[in-house]
């Protein structure tokens, strides 16, 4: 069985993913890491990250390995763990830069496709470009203002200043963020993070 949970930053798809990944009993798979890994590296490398060409390169010189944990996906660079550096501003602001090429993007979608077995996968394009034959398909979205609420209780940032990135990250990905025609819409804005697992837990299971 593949769920796939798709959606806008913020919206909830990683927390969703982990818990209702946990309920089933099935690993949980962030493809988003993997473009967070490359951006990590561009920073890293000072590589472009509109040089698609050297972003090719660059993947094939340091191969990411995504790794699914219960406790939350890793990405690994050969023996370097990478994961904790993913989530930074510098970071949200290369990644749109390297998820908007197409072979990029193939790249990633084929190290996906090596998960096996039954898994709960987020991103944006999970339901429509990687797994189209999805058991169960989800796509979150939530307000502007409710998920910049939601990421400076992560980060001590300005909120005003957050909602304006994730505007303007939300622009940069939606060439590949449309939902699935089959998926679930779940707008999470007025919704706790109990009642989204809910939701979804009980679409899958009926
Ligand atoms: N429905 C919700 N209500 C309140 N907080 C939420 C909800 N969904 C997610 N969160 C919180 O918002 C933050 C961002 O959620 P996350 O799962 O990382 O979103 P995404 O993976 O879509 O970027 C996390 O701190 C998470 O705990
Ligand atoms: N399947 C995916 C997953 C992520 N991306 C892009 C879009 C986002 O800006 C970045 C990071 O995605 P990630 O899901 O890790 O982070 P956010 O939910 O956006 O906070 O990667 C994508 O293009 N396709």
């Amino acid at each position: 069985m593949i769920v796939t949970i798709d959606g806008v930053a913020a919206s909830g798809k990683s927390s969703v993913a982990a818990r209702v990944a946990r309920e089933l009993g099935v690993p949980f798979v962030s493809s988003g890491l993997l473009y967070r890994g490359v951006a990590r590296l561009c920073l890293r490398e000072h590589v472009n990250p509109d040089d698609e060409d050297a972003l090719l390169d660059l993947v094939r010189r340091c191969p990411l390995d995504l790794r699914p944990r219960e406790q939350g996906n890793e990405i690994w660079c050969g023996h370097q763990d990478l994961t904790g550096e993913l989530h930074t501003h510098e970071v949200d602001e290369t990644v749109s830069h390297v998820a908007k090429h197409p072979r990029l993007r193939d790249w990633v979608n084929e190290q996906l496709r090596h998960v096996q077995g039954s898994f709960v996968v987020e991103g944006r394009d999970m339901g429509t470009a990687v797994f189209p034959q999805a058991n169960a398909k989800f796509y979150l979205t939530a307000s502007p203002r409710v998920r910049a609420q939601r990421r400076v209780q992560e980060r001590d940032e300005d909120i005003g200043e957050v909602e304006a990135a994730l505007r303007l990250r939300d622009e940069k990905d939606a060439a590949q963020s449309a939902p699935a025609r089959d998926a679930v819409l779940i707008d999470t804005s007025n919704l706790s993070l109990d009642d989204v697992v809910a939701n979804v837990l009980r679409a899958v299971r009926a």
